[in-house]
């Protein structure tokens, strides 16, 4: 097949095709880099009963200046395509032509039977998880979601929700690991996962869960009532009293990842030292953060200085209201990754890093309206929405915002470095929210 690997230091016809067509994807990865070369490392063949061959495949992508990184590409040939296949396909050959296989609901439908079907291909298994309904089933047709994100998922008839992974680590995705660690928390339900070895090491290519029908997510809650807040339709009332629930939600989830994978403590010194470095690489895409670099420090540094440790964890690390899904019976917490491109050196964190990132939210949500007297209006609604989660977080988790209210204060400012060159770099005329909330942690 196309996807064949080919022999080291020869492209093929794909393999040139994907030079091009790679850098044009949403999830596309290379910071504004042209790739030189694609190799394909690995393809696993699906088993399918439509008239199209797929297969998941590995690239490794090379850059001039010598980096590499892994994507995964499910793939797809047929010589009549699905209708609305738009920029999925990739090249044309005698045989059919080869097209991501995400937007060909029959093939996805495969995917999920073989999950459901424990089967094996090449070095990559299928797994349902134990007891899951996916055990067995047959294929349903699944179509991607429209919002492309930072990886590709697919949805099965509202039942459930597989998400492929683009870019590619060794390792068992955090995803994976925690979501099997935290069952029956307040998590999507894990179904099954599309994982195996490459060069020698595991890696994850995928994570099936529950599709948590009619949910929809905290940051579409949040601008909703910000805007009925300022158009005077209502108080904002009933969004503070869900944020009171998120707020629990957040805990349980942190209480079951303590329970389930222990905990430590850490010299605040250390998170100092980290919040620094992650700091560096921030003035580096942002380098206006580097006139605040003196005042950042030294908030990093007061916990240290006051002579207090910080007892760590397993977080979910890039916590936002974009990652969770009000559902009908509660709030749920989803995509455990980390944030994209995270070079962060800790494994574990305080838990406060998860609060610092909901109030960060919080912020962002309430600065996509702006005159002068729905700021005022905000600033006070802000007020009750962050002690709501804290009252929230706090009663299911016992632990008391206002008492660590030196280390919550150095993470919050550490997202809103984090967030300035995040903006800097995806989304330029958002930059000035989190400046402005580096200037207020400064001057407060
Ligand atoms: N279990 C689920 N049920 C319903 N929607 C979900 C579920 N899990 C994720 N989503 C939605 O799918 C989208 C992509 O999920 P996400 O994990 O954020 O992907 P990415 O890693 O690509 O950012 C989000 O809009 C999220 O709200
Ligand atoms: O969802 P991702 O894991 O890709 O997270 C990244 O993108 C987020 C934006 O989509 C970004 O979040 C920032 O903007 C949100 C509003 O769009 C806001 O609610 C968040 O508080 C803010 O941090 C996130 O930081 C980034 O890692």
């Amino acid at each position: 097949m196309h996807w064949d690997p080919e022999s080291p230091g020869r492209m093929s016809p794909l393999e040139h095709a994907l030079v091009s067509w790679l850098p044009r994807r949403r999830w596309f990865a290379g910071g504004g880099r042209d790739p030189h070369r694609v190799e394909i490392v690995s393809a696993a063949e699906l088993t399918t009963d439509c008239a199209a061959r797929g297969a998941l495949v590995i690239v490794e992508v090379s850059y001039p200046d010598g980096d590499t990184e892994l994507y995964q590409l499910p793939l797809g040939q047929r010589t009549v395509l699905p209708s609305d296949i738009g920029s999925a396909a990739i090249m044309a050959a005698a045989d059919g032509v080869v097209y991501d296989a995400t937007v060909d609901s029959g093939l996805m439908g495969s995917l999920l039977a073989m999950i459901g079907g424990a089967e094996t291909s090449g070095s990559i298994g299928f797994c349902p998880e134990p007891g899951a309904w996916i055990t067995g089933c047959e294929p349903i047709p699944g179509r991607p979601l429209a919002v492309e994100q930072s990886n590709t998922s697919v949805v099965f008839g509202d039942r459930a929700i597989l998400k492929l992974f683009r870019r590619l680590a060794p390792g068992v995705n955090p995803e994976l690991e925690l979501h099997r660690a935290i069952t029956g928390a307040r998590v999507p339900r894990l179904l099954g996962a599309i994982e195996g070895t490459l060069r020698g090491a595991p890696i994850t290519l995928g994570v099936l869960h529950e599709f948590a029908a009619g949910s929809r997510d905290g940051w579409l809650l949040a601008t909703e009532a910000v805007r009925n807040l300022v158009s005077g339709v209502d108080d904002g009332s009933a969004f503070v009293a869900d944020v009171e629930l998120l707020g629990a939600a957040v805990a349980d989830v942190h209480v079951a990842l303590a329970d389930r994978l222990g905990t430590s403590t850490m010299d605040a010194e250390v998170l100092a030292d980290v919040l620094s470095d992650r700091l560096d690489r921030a003035i580096v895409a942002a380098p206006a953060l580097a006139r605040q670099a003196d005042r950042i420090r030294a908030v990093y540094r007061a916990p240290g200085a006051a002579g207090e440790k910080v007892l760590t964890q397993r977080v979910h690390g890039d916590l936002h209201l974009g990652q969770v899904l009000r559902a009908d019976d509660g709030w749920l917490l989803t995509d455990f990754e980390g944030e994209p491109a995270a070079e962060d050196r800790l494994a574990v964190h305080s838990p406060l890093r998860d609060v610092a990132g909901m109030l960060r939210s919080f912020d962002y949500a309430a600065s996509q309206v702006g005159d002068a007297w729905s700021r005022y209006q905000l600033e006070r609604w802000l007020s009750r929405v962050r002690e709501a989660f804290g009252a929230g977080y706090g009663r299911e988790s016992g632990v008391d915002l206002a008492r660590a209210r030196s280390v919550l204060t150095a993470y919050e400012l550490d997202k809103a470095v984090y967030e300035v060159a995040y903006e800097t770099r995806n989304r330029p005329s958002w930059a000035g929210i989190p400046l402005r909330a580096v200037a207020a942690i400064l001057g407060g």
